[in-house]
């Protein structure tokens, strides 16, 4: 068997381009999304997703606006950015590029943002949201990427209701907010989370109709761990740098040959990440539309 590819680029373009008819509805009643960026030092893998992120806005028309600050910068510091994009009507939504450098909490900077600016919805505020909403209509922000994942499966058919789902990895971005996700109401998959302190995780992967890997460790997955015909879905990112170009490949947490067993495959690079930004700027223009309202 060979895999049907789980294109990530192509599924983002057509996100993209749903999205630009409501950006032009907006604007044409006197609303115009802004995404505002906060980076804080320069991780390069940061470095170009925050770029990526302005590209995204400028494609289809949301202004963006990049607040960058040295890896140095003192927490007052990052506290008075957070601040002053709260306070800016341009930025609609923001988001904190994750991780911070060291030294600096996570979790106390995101709770600083003014939730319905929240363009990742990564607020506690929002993140609480998704535990009470169990089901019925999505009215707050969905962290991106479990976003991204959920709306490429169901572009793609993938059977979701019913199915096991298992997630490796429970990171505040992915697999955490993820299970979360899929567990609802209306999407109702059986999820089973599985992390670092798993014992026999291939046990685990061996059951999955649908296996999400978001751990960050290269190659983690082997063909032979997955049950023929699943959906693989690889969200880890390792950047592996050839010392003598000096460029940077992207490898991901599953096994490329895994195209030969799995049924669907989202591979890294064109997977998941083009998805995840997508859904960034859904939450933008979903944000600036319920201001309307
Ligand atoms: N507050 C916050 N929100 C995030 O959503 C967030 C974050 N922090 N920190 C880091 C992770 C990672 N992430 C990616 C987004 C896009 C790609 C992406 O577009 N990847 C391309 C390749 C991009 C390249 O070549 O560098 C691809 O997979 O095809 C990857 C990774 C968002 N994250």
């Amino acid at each position: 068997m060979v895999a049907v590819k789980l294109d990530g680029v192509a599924t983002a373009k057509a996100v993209k381009a749903e999205l630009a008819e409501r950006i032009t509805a907006l604007t044409a009643r006197g609303v115009t999304p802004g995404l505002g960026t906060l980076l804080v030092g320069s991780d390069p893998g940061s470095l170009s997703y925050v770029a990526g992120k302005h590209r995204d806005c400028a494609e289809v028309g949301i202004e963006s606006i990049r607040v960058d600050l040295p890896g140095t910068a003192t927490a007052d510091e990052v506290r008075a950015a957070i601040a002053g994009l709260n306070a800016n009507p341009a930025v609609t939504g923001y988001i904190i590029q994750l991780p911070l450098p060291a030294g600096l909490d996570e979790n106390a900077m995101l709770e600083l943002m003014d939730p319905d600016k929240d363009a990742d919805g990564l607020h506690p505020t929002n993140l609480g949201r998704l535990v009470l909403g169990v089901g019925g209509e999505i009215t707050s922000p969905l962290p991106c990427t479990p976003a991204g994942i959920v709306e490429m499966l169901q572009r793609y058919g993938v059977p979701i209701s019913g199915r096991h789902v298992v997630v490796v990895g429970r990171g505040l971005t992915v697999g955490r907010p993820l299970g979360l996700l899929l567990t609802r109401k209306g999407l109702d998959a059986t999820v089973t989370l599985t992390h670092s302190r798993t014992v026999d995780l291939e046990s685990y992967v061996r059951q999955a109709d649908i296996l999400v890997a978001a751990v960050g460790v290269a190659g983690l997955i082997k063909p032979e761990w997955l049950k023929p015909g699943a959906a693989v879905l690889d969200v880890g990112i390792t950047r592996v740098v050839n010392p003598e170009t000096g460029t940077a490949r992207l490898v991901g947490d599953v096994d490329p040959s895994a195209v030969d067993v799995a049924g669907y495959l989202s591979p890294v690079p064109g997977g998941v990440g083009p998805m995840t930004r997508a859904m960034l700027l859904r939450n933008v223009v979903d944000a600036a539309e319920r201001s309307l309202s």
